[in-house]
């Protein structure tokens, strides 16, 4: 079978590299030449763990190639992977824009028996629609079949998540069509999930929408404890030992980010209100979520009045760790604040900082490293938990500020460690520790 991938972003990249892994040819396709230039040379445009290796392994094996040539793409392959972006419109709703162009391409080049496997996340009723688009537009001789595969990897963890992930949902209405894609998976030994086109794209929301609903959950909660003088942690240990609920998902902090949380929430709550159905709750999880975003920049305005002028260190930019994806991070939404607040703003992230200056540009300080972006600053805040960042020792923070005050989103540090030094510790859902000599008396 000869496959192609259409997209190179972080699902289209990531399962072209890993379908060649389990023994498929291969072909990724991308519009944006520099890109497939550069992974042309073994170079993975994107950070993703483990990613590069895999790619030069397949390369160098002849079963991974790339193209940024529509022929070369579709004229030959069998199974054609729809992996392009589908960002968020100013509505909320997903943008097809890419998908759509990707389908039309493919209706000029197919002339033979294809199946088209949509792994973006789409709105219910896309697959069937694209499937419509593509007859209208194919060659006579071409017999194309669509089928919805929803891609689950989370950025950072993308190639174990392919090899380790729970499901695998393919949504068909043709058996044969099914089969074929299910065959080609094996390989990957995860449990296969089949079903209608639509439920498997409603599949794919509703796990976004049910995650986010339980970050925002225990975000609510966190904000709880604060006010009851309970800790977070050991709560969401508690109720996360109950199996009906599960330990995952419960790590409170500033809240969800990335390419998919706030995009897909937002587009299902989109998708049910052109049916005329309020989804009330999702609404809630969304409206929690801008809010917590914000939480540290909000109790720093509480603790300091204003930030005008004052010196500030940001640490971990990306929205997760181990990802140089900044896409809808809480970093960039509190900095902005922090930069219309005049304040004096340094940041620093293993990786992502490239990502960074192409939105912050000169507004911002970049430093080095986390020890250089916190050298005379009187404010840290702490956005991702990388483990570069949750390793560096309270006794750094006191010797490169002054009068550390340090509002940690991530709950990166042990409190009770905090109390140790002359700092301020900040953190969420937990009691805050307030010994910074500047800050005795401003705060109980
Ligand atoms: N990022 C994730 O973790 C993740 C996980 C699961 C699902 N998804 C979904 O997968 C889809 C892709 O997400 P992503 O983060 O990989 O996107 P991305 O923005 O990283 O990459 C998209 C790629 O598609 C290319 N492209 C655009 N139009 C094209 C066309 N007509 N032909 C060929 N290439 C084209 C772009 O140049 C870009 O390289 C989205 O629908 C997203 O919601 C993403
Ligand atoms: O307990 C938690 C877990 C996550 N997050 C935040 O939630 C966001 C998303 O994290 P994660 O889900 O790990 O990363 P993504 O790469 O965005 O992956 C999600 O979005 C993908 C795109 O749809 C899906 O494929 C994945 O299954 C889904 O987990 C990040 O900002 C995290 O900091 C928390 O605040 N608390």
């Amino acid at each position: 079978m000869k496959i192609t991938v259409t997209g190179t972003g972080y699902v289209g990249l990531v399962t072209g590299v890993c379908l060649a892994e389990i023994g498929h040819d291969v072909i990724c396709y991308d519009i944006d030449e520099p890109k497939v230039q550069m992974m042309k040379q073994g170079i993975s445009p994107i950070y993703e763990p483990g990613l590069d290796e895999l790619m030069r392994k397949n390369m160098e094996q002849g079963r991974l190639f790339f193209t940024a040539d529509e022929e070369m793409a579709y004229g030959q392959a069998d199974i054609i992977y729809i992996a392009v972006g589908t960002p968020e419109k100013e509505d909320g709703s997903a943008d097809l824009t890419y998908v759509e162009e990707a389908a039309l391409a493919i209706s000029r080049y197919v002339r033979k028996r294809a199946i088209v496997v949509i792994k973006s996340t789409v709105p219910v009723g896309t697959n069937d629609r694209i499937q419509r688009m593509i007859h209208e537009h194919k060659a006579a001789e071409a017999d194309i079949t669509v089928v919805s595969n929803p891609e689950f990897l989370r950025e950072g963890s993308a190639i174990y998540d392919m090899f380790h992930g729970d499901r695998i949902v393919i949504g068909a209405n043709d058996p044969e069509a099914a089969t074929v894609i299910a065959d080609i998976n094996k390989p990957f030994g995860i449990p296969i999930i089949h079903t209608d086109i639509r439920s498997a794209e409603m599949i794919k929301y509703a796990a976004n929408a049910f995650l986010a609903t339980k970050i925002s959950f225990i975000n609510e909660i966190a904000n709880i404890c604060e006010k009851v003088g309970a800790n977070i942690d050991d709560v969401a240990y508690g109720i996360g030992q109950d199996h009906r609920i599960g330990p995952h998902f419960l790590k409170a902090g500033i809240g969800y980010g990335g390419s998919c949380f706030p995009k897909d929430t937002k587009a299902l709550v989109q998708l049910a209100g052109n049916l005329q159905y309020q989804f009330d709750l999702l609404e809630a999880v969304i409206h929690v979520n801008n809010k917590q975003q914000l939480l540290l920049y909000t109790k720093a305005k509480e603790l300091f009045g204003s930030l005008a002028g004052k010196k500030v260190a940001v640490l971990g930019l990306s929205f997760k760790p181990n990802t140089d994806d900044i896409r809808e991070a809480a970093s960039l939404v509190f900095i902005h604040r922090l930069l219309a607040d005049q304040a004096q703003v340094t940041v620093y992230d293993p990786i992502a900082m490239e990502k960074a200056k192409a939105i912050l540009g000169d507004q911002v300080v970049y430093a080095s490293s986390a020890a250089e972006a916190l050298c005379g600053q009187e404010i840290a805040f702490i956005a991702t938990e990388w483990e570069e960042i949750k390793a560096l020792p309270f006794s750094l923070y006191v010797e490169k500020m002054k009068d550390p005050v340090i509002f940690d989103g991530r709950n990166c540090y042990d409190i009770k460690e905090a109390e140790r030094f002359p700092l301020t510790y900040i953190s969420i859902g937990r009691r805050p520790i307030v010994q910074a000599p500047s800050m005795e008396g401003s705060r109980g």
